[in-house]
């Protein structure tokens, strides 16, 4: 399938030892070499897809007057509603076709960082909108800790190396509405090429054509999700902690022929982000002679306010 490795997350889960060594092995090889994997196995019941989808759906739909009553100025675009054309790629000056909602970390049990980030903006018109999208929150949350957990013993660190790192984490989920194309887009694509800011993605909706891959011959290939499969992806934040050992891959989402134009994309990208007091300095175990480090020191924190600068969604 389309030069993206499948994996299944229950192998990781269950009591096998070479099924757990099994899917370590896979995903950090493929981590290694493309930066995607294809993740079945995971924590989201096709129920709460199928509502999620539709609630986003709902969304979108609404008036335009309605969404941009949800778009919070000061806050870079980290929760609610951003409009279409807005957030460009890093070196871009098009905006991407495409308009988006952020939901961030419910924290639980901290002051401090409740008080770091923004709120979640409920959407008054759709309550169910609010509630499907927390359930999601905290499911893809779940999956992608076990897929840090697998990562960390690919690494030769503690199983739960990230854990403390990722609780009440600056996580966004933000599903992505493309609209129909209307007429010859000038320069601009839905979603221009471009490298993940976080730790790692896990993205829903990579079941139709759109979402390419840049290989190491430098050629775009397709990433197609199987219908009960995540796309999973490494951000640049885990490229820097583990001084380019794994990969943030180059990725972007093209038009459709025209004979397509006529119809939206919807996906679901869950970034996952760590407390940003994470230091993403290289691994020591990562560093040698034949792999100098490559990246300075930085904090989580510090390298997000430089890329949200980069895109456009806060000004310096
Ligand atoms: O829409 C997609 O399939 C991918 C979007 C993406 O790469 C992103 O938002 O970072
Ligand atoms: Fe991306």
């Amino acid at each position: 399938m389309s030069g993206i490795p499948s994996v299944n997350l229950q192998d990781f889960l269950s009591e096998d030892k070479n099924r757990n060594k099994k899917f370590i092995e896979e995903i950090g090889s493929a981590f290694e070499d493309i930066g995607f994997v294809a993740l079945s196995g995971h924590f989201l019941s096709d129920e709460l897809v199928k509502d999620l989808y539709s609630e986003v759906r709902n969304f979108f739909n609404l008036p335009q007057e309605v969404k941009d009553s949800y778009e919070i100025p000061g806050i870079g675009g980290q929760r609610g509603y951003t409009s279409f054309g807005k957030e460009h790629a890093k070196g871009k000056k098009e905006g991407d076709l495409k308009e988006f909602w952020h939901f961030g970390q419910y924290v639980e049990d901290n002051p401090k960082l409740e008080a770091e980030y923004p709120d979640n903006v409920m959407v008054k018109e759709l309550p169910n909108f609010n509630v499907i999208g927390k359930e999601t929150y905290k499911m893809l949350e779940k999956t992608a800790k076990y897929v840090l957990r697998a990562l960390a013993l690919h690494l030769e660190l503690e199983e739960t190396y990230f854990d403390d790192y990722i609780k009440n984490g600056n996580s966004i989920l933000r599903p992505i509405h493309y609209p129909p194309i209307t007429s010859e887009p000038k320069n601009a694509i839905r979603a221009a090429a471009h490298g993940d800011i976080n730790l790692i993605t896990l993205l829903m909706g990579a079941q139709g054509k759109g979402l390419q891959v840049m290989n190491h011959q430098g050629e775009w290939v397709d990433a197609i999700a199987q219908p009960n499969e995540l796309m999973i992806n490494v951000g640049d934040m885990l490229s820097r902690l583990t001084n380019n050992k794994l990969k943030s891959t180059i990725h972007q989402v093209v038009n459709p022929p025209r004979e397509l134009w006529g119809t939206s994309r919807y996906s679901i990208p869950y970034f996952m982000h760590p407390v940003s007091d994470m230091p993403l300095n290289c691994l020591d175990n990562c560093v040698d002679e034949e792999n100098p480090k490559q990246f300075e020191d930085i904090t989580a924190g510090e390298f997000l306010h430089e890329r949200l600068i980069e895109l456009g969604l806060i000004k310096k």
